[in-house]
């Protein structure tokens, strides 16, 4: 048998959750991206600023080199051999574009110029000198220098003068194109005064007053010579177009994994709630309870026992017993169900002093459980044997009843004082075979031969005939589904003894039944 497509009200707080844990997904997978976007940031901005200083100590390592060279070969004048030692010194710089010759604080020759025909006075004030270290060099930015050579092309460069020497640094040497970093400004700092000496003016200032995001920035100082520094401004968007397919294919999967663990969140709620699932969880948490329908004896009007039904309900809402019956079947759990039904209705029964003994308490047994020999365990439950009620088994018509084990088992079990009660007489299989073969104490007519009668259909023409075979094998029969005064007249002319149905009483919690029972007995 498949499981009964059931379809259940869709839970509405569903939707929510899968779009909670899908964008909770996502946020944090944003989250993340924008940690580790941050800190790629951060670390871009350092790993500029170190090769920018790199390059402004190999800057200033070369025009210490290069002076202290020419100011030891100790000239006195600019001559031919003075401007060679120049020449070759220029020539073997990477940095340094011209060096120039002063006498007495006098440019009087250069590299590119030669002697020049009007020396130059140059104002040794002006150099930044480092105040430790005054004998070392000096250093100035000229943010336009004509060159002597270039006399029409201005550039920005930095003049460093040791001695009689002076070298000129084009400013732009610093600027790599390797870098990421499209602001950034080398200055030289001596206490609390900067001077700017290449890049951009005011970067420094900017992110002093916070003008930027504090990850976009960075400012870091020379290891070999704390004066020389960088500060620098990486924007987000620069970065972000720098690393732009990176960040696409991150942002791609972060919404692919957030559906899927919306998806995945789906699947699982949709698991959680399939009935197979709810069923095998409410085994476990007590999601099934029992309540209890009378059985009236119908010539009389009295209440002579009830029948057990199992209901279900969890958080999801409720499943009836067409529903979880068969699948209990389909996933072999009938006994486990048996076992809790029991344990539980004998709970209930014995709490409840008033319910007079003799009463009949009729348990719903799987034909399966029958055809497995479970139902052998039943006369080894004390609480069983031992209850002042009497103990009825209905067990549904079944093709696995057709059998000669089950006659055995049924043996046993009568010997032991369980009364056992065909269910549901007339819609199974063999039904004669079964009454011949299977010693039954009691008939339990279908209700839907109870529900035939008002439209006088086939099978309520068939109760006569069901009655003759009920007083040949010396049988009680119970009609279900009683509903209505006439179904009951006709079933009592008809001999029937006992009768069950919504006219007597619904299927009731053990409190209402314990109420129902005082009443009927006053
Ligand atoms: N229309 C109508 N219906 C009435 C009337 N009086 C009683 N009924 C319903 O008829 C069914 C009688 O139970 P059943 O034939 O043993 O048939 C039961 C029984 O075979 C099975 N079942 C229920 N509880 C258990 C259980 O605890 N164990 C086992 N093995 N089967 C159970 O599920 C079947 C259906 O149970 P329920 O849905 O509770 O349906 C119950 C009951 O609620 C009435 O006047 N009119």
């Amino acid at each position: 048998m498949g499981i009964p497509q059931f379809t259940m009200k869709q839970h509405p707080k569903k939707i929510i959750v899968v779009l909670l844990s899908g964008g909770f997904i996502f946020a944090l997978g944003c989250f993340i991206l924008l940690y580790f976007a941050g800190q790629k940031l951060v670390a871009q901005t350092h790993s500029d600023s170190q090769y920018l200083l790199s390059q402004v100590d190999d800057g200033v390592e070369e025009s210490v080199r290069v002076l202290t060279k020419l100011n030891n070969l100790n000239f006195t004048t600019c001559n031919e051999a003075n401007l060679l030692a120049m020449r070759r010194m220029l020539f073997d710089a990477k940095f340094a574009i011209d060096i120039g010759y002063f006498k007495n604080n006098t440019l009087i020759c250069t590299t590119g110029a030669g002697m020049l025909e009007n020396p130059l006075p140059d104002n040794q004030p002006d150099y930044i000198v480092n105040k430790n270290k005054p004998s070392q060099i000096g250093i100035r930015f000229e943010s336009d220098l004509y060159l002597l050579l270039f006399t029409k092309r201005p550039l920005k460069v930095l003049i460093i003068r040791q001695g009689n020497y002076n070298l000129i640094l084009k400013s732009e040497v610093f600027d790599p194109k390797i870098i990421v970093t499209p602001n950034w400004q080398v200055f030289y700092k001596e206490s609390e005064n900067l001077f700017h000496l290449a890049g951009q003016t005011g970067i420094h200032n900017n992110i002093k007053s916070n003008d930027y995001l504090h990850y976009e920035t960075n400012i870091t100082c020379s290891n070999n010579n704390r004066n020389y520094c960088v500060a620098l401004y990486l924007p987000w968007d620069v970065f972000f177009a720098d690393n732009r397919q990176l960040f696409i294919i991150s942002f791609i999967l972060i919404c692919l994994v957030s559906i899927s663990c919306g998806l995945l969140v789906d699947e699982h709620l949709t698991t959680r709630r399939s009935i197979v699932s709810r069923i095998r969880r409410g085994l476990k948490s007590g999601n099934f309870y029992w309540v209890y329908q009378p059985i009236v004896n119908l010539q009389s009007g009295k209440i002579i026992g009830c029948e057990v039904l199992a209901r279900f309900k969890d958080d999801y809402g409720v499943l009836t017993p067409d529903q979880f019956i068969p699948i209990l079947r389909q996933i072999n759990l009938t006994w486990s169900f048996t076992k809790i039904m029991i344990n539980t209705v004998l709970n209930e029964l014995e709490s409840a002093e008033q319910l007079p003994s003799g009463l009949k308490v009729s348990l719903n047994i799987f034909p399966c459980d029958v055809e497995q020999g479970n139902v052998l365990s039943l006369p080894k439950i004390a609480g069983l044997m031992q209850s002042k009620f009497v103990i009825c088994l209905e067990i549904t018509e079944d093709e696995y009843l057709d059998s000669t084990i089950a006659h055995g088992y049924f043996k046993t079990l009568i010997e032991s004082g369980f009364r056992l009660s065909l269910d549901d007489f007339g819609t199974g299989y063999s039904n004669l075979k079964n009454l011949h073969n299977l010693s039954f104490h009691q008939l339990k007519i279908d209700r839907s031969f109870v529900q035939d009668i008002a439209t006088e259909g086939l099978k309520a023409s068939m109760i006569p005939n069901i009655m003759e075979l009920v007083h040949k094998f010396g049988y009680t029969c119970v009609a279900e589904g009683i509903e209505t005064t006439e179904q009951e007249v006709i079933l009592k002319e008809a001999g029937v003894h006992y009768g069950q149905g919504w006219k007597y009483g619904r299927p009731m919690p053990i409190l209402e039944f314990k109420e129902y029972i005082a009443r009927s007995i006053k």
